[in-house]
């Protein structure tokens, strides 16, 4: 049983015939694919205030000391991406403050907003207005707070982690697989393109690493909201005391991940994190958001490779290396009045004329209908 299932009425049951069947598989079982795919981004880390304490977490700071990006910060940052040719402005920060950090929520108050989902929209608009396009990964979210900013998101993202109940989720307050499903489910119903992922060696074993990728597929089978799966490995920082997963652990959560989906979820690696060319014929088709002009806040201590590197990386595998958008083109593709994957807002700002607008569909024009 899934912690916290029912708690969010997560209906999800496990067929051992199906697990087993994905613990038997290895390298070798599944084919490399046949182009990798990128997005250009900058890394917008809104606020380190967070209500959790995960312990591989070097990005939160604790409350008095949090910091939270003015409207001009997050506009800077947004001008210095689009000046650099991004299409992406991630927003990805601490899960929703508590009541704790009361400077962060002074703050918000004084810019007049209630919660950081209010404010998240704020700054997404002014994100779409300087031409790039959000995607948010706030961490769980509650119906309520998806509904107010999926309509200025082009895509969204919360990594599940796993569905087991892990030593790294300390504290009192602690992220559960119940919350992290229904968050899921919430992009779902609401129709929003959708990042998963799973987090590598924070103490969960092969079972679960197989029940948390048919998790991510049973939902995907209701909804076809996921555009990608990130198989993340946890690195060393001066927090946490996780080892780095062994190649082989990596090369075969990969094919785990390849062959548990249906092939049109990418398979992302985070090319500044994981052994990325050791990894390539496992299926891996996504190299994710890699920014020319900032650092990984999440993980500051590993650099992002310079595109010149993920060429390199492509043409050793022997396959194009593509930009895509932060939304899959299937997404475009399949926006029918009775499948509306986009608002109109996204879809203007995809549409637009001037150099914004050219500079979408000059990405689209190059990128595969994934
Ligand atoms: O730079 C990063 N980008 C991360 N991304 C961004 C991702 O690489 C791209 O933004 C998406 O592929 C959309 O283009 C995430 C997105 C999510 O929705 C969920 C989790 C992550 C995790 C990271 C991360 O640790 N570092
Ligand atoms: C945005 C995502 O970053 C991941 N994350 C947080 N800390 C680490 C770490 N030490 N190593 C790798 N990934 C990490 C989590 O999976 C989170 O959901
Ligand atoms: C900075 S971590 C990424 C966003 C969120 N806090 C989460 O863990 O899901
Ligand atoms: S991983 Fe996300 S939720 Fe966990 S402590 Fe870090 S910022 Fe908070």
């Amino acid at each position: 049983m899934i912690s916290g299932a029912d708690e969010y009425d997560i209906d999800i049951t496990f067929d051992e015939a199906e697990i087993d069947r994905l613990l038997a598989v290895t390298p070798g079982d599944v084919e490399s694919a046949n182009s990798l795919t990128y997005a250009k981004n900058v890394f917008i880390p809104l606020t380190t205030a967070c209500r959790y304490t995960c312990t591989y977490c070097t990005y939160f700071d604790p409350p008095g000391e949090a910091s939270l990006l003015s409207p001009e910060e997050v506009r800077e940052i947004v001008r210095m991406g689009f000046d650099a040719g991004c299409t992406e402005a991630l927003f990805t920060f601490g899960d929703d403050p508590d009541g704790r950090y009361t400077q962060v929520h002074d703050q918000l108050a004084e810019w007049g907003h209630d919660s950081i989902h209010s404010y998240l929209r704020e700054v997404c608009e002014l994100a779409l207005e300087e031409g790039l396009l959000p995607h948010s990964n706030p961490g769980d979210q509650t119906p309520e707070q998806m509904e107010l900013v999926a309509d200025v998101n082009a895509s969204m993202g919360v990594m599940l982690e796993t569905t087991a109940d892990v030593a790294a989720h300390a504290g009192p307050r602690q992220k559960n697989p119940g919350q992290r499903l229904a968050t899921i489910r919430t992009a779902g119903e609401l129709g929003v393109p959708f990042t998963t992922g799973l987090l590598v060696g924070i103490g969960e074993d092969w079972r679960d690493r197989a029940e948390s990728l048919l998790a991510i597929r049973k939902l995907h089978e209701r909804y076809g909201h996921i555009q990608e799966i990130i198989v993340q490995n946890v690195v060393p920082n001066e927090r946490s005391q996780f080892e780095q997963p062994s190649v082989e652990t990596m090369r075969r959560v990969v094919s785990m991940a390849r062959a548990a989906l249906p092939e049109e979820i990418s398979v992302q690696v985070p090319p500044n994190l994981s052994p990325t060319r050791e990894l390539l014929d496992c299926g891996v088709d996504d190299l994710g958001g890699v920014s020319p002009v900032t650092d990984d806040y999440i993980n500051p201590d590993y650099a992002w490779p310079a595109l010149r590197e993920l060429e390199d990386i492509a043409e050793e595998a022997g396959v194009p290396l593509r930009e895509r958008l932060p939304v899959y083109r299937r997404f475009l593709d399949d926006d029918s009045d009775d499948e509306t994957w986009l608002s109109d807002r996204i879809r203007r700002a995809i549409d637009s004329g001037g150099e914004t607008g050219e500079r979408y569909q000059s990405v689209l024009t190059e990128s595969i209908p994934r």
